[in-house]
C-alpha cells in the first residue's frame, strides 16, 4: 500500500549524490556448519535527503543490511552503490557516518574530546576543531559537560554525544542502527526531536534501522517493512506527516493512529511468523 507523501526534501544539488542504491542483496551466514539465510534478494534505494526507516521483527536482517551498506559485512551476492559508486567491503565509504545502538564513546576521553575524535583523525587544526566541537556541544545541549567523562552522563546524554561524534565530520549519508534502542521512552522522544532538528537543517540521507514502529513513524519519510527471516522487503509505506515534525505532538494526531494501525497489522504478521519454531 502506498500513501501519498506531502514532504519532499528541499535540495538543490544533483539527485545522484547522497544516494543509496541496494540491488538484489543476499546474505547467508555460516554458523558452526549451518547456513543461516539472513537476507534474501533485497532491493531499494534512498534518495538524496530522504529519511528511510527499515522496520521489521527481531532477526529479520535489518542490521545485516545496514552492516553490508556500512561495509562491515560482505554480501553473499548483490550490489550496493553510494552516489553511484559500488561500496567496497572492509573499506570506509567517504561521507558516510554510522551510529550504533550502544554508544561507543571512549570512557577515557572527555565529552569534547570524544566529539572531536573524528576531526583529530582527519587532521583538522586544533582551533577549527574547537569551534566545531563547541557548535556540536551546543546543538546537543551538552555545553556544560564538555569536560565531563562519559561515566558522568545519563544514557540520553551519552547517546547525544555519540550522535555528535558522528555528525561533527558532516557526513552526507547517515546509517543508524537502533541508535536510541537502549533509551527509556521519554529520552527516546527527546532524541527524536534532536535528530529531527538536525536533519531538517542538514538534510542528510538517512537509513535508520528500528523495530519500533512509533519511532519509524515519527522520523521517516518512508518505512520499508521487512518480513520475518529470511529478511525480504514485504511492503513500503510513505509517511505523509508534514515537516517540521514535533515528536510529542505527532503521536496525538488521528493520522498517526491510522498509520500505526495499518503498519502494525502487517508488522504483527511477521512477528507471529518469526515466533514459529
Ligand atoms: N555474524 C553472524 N553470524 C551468524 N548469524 C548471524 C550473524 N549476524 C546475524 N546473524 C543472523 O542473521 C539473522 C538476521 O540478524 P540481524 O541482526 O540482521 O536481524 P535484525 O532484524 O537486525 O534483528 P534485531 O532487531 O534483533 O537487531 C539472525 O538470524 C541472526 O542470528
Amino acid at each position: 500500500m502506498t500513501i501519498q507523501a506531502l514532504h519532499t526534501p528541499h535540495v538543490d544539488a544533483p539527485p545522484e549524490t547522497r544516494r543509496i542504491d541496494v540491488r538484489g542483496l543476499c546474505k547467508t551466514f555460516q554458523l558452526a556448519g549451518t547456513a543461516i539465510e539472513a537476507v534474501r534478494d533485497v532491493s531499494f534505494n534512498v534518495r538524496r535527503g530522504e529519511f528511510v526507516a527499515l522496520l521489521g521483527p527481531s532477526g529479520s536482517g535489518k542490521s545485516t543490511v545496514l552492516n553490508m551498506i556500512a561495509t562491515l559485512v560482505k554480501p553473499t551476492s548483490g550490489q550496493i552503490l553510494i552516489d553511484g559508486t559500488p561500496v567496497v567491503p572492509g573499506q570506509a565509504t567517504p561521507n558516510v557516518g554510522y551510529v550504533f545502538q550502544r554508544d561507543t564513546l571512549f570512557p577515557w576521553r572527555t565529552v569534547a574530546d570524544n566529539i572531536g575524535y573524528g576531526l583529530e583523525l582527519a587532521g583538522v587544526p586544533a582551533a577549527e576543531r574547537k569551534d566545531r566541537v563547541r557548535a556540536c556541544l551546543a546543538q546537543a545541549g551538552l555545553q556544560d559537560f564538555d569536560n565531563a567523562y562519559p561515566s558522568a552522563l545519563s544514557g540520553g546524554m551519552r547517546q547525544r554525544a555519540a550522535l555528535m561524534r558522528t555528525l561533527v565530520v558532516e557526513p552526507q549519508v547517515l546509517l543508524m542502527d537502533e541508535p536510541f534502542g537502549a533509551l527509556d521512552t521519554h529520552t527516546k522522544i527527546d532524541m527524536h526531536d534532536v535528530l529531527l532538528r538536525i536533519w531538517e537543517r542538514e538534510q542528510q540521507t538517512v537509513l535508520f534501522v528500528t523495530h519500533d514502529l512509533g519511532e519509524a513513524l515519527t522520523l521517516a519519510d518512508r518505512i520499508i517493512l521487512f518480513s520475518a527471516r529470511p529478511g525480504r522487503i514485504k511492503e513500503s509505506f510513505e509517511v505523509d506527516f508534514a515537516r517540521p515534525r514535533n515528536a510529542v505532538k505527532i503521536r496525538e494526531t488521528p493520522r498517526y493512529a491510522e498509520l500505526f494501525q495499518l503498519i502494525w497489522h502487517s508488522l504483527g504478521e511477521e512477528f507471529i511468523k518469526g515466533r514459529k519454531p
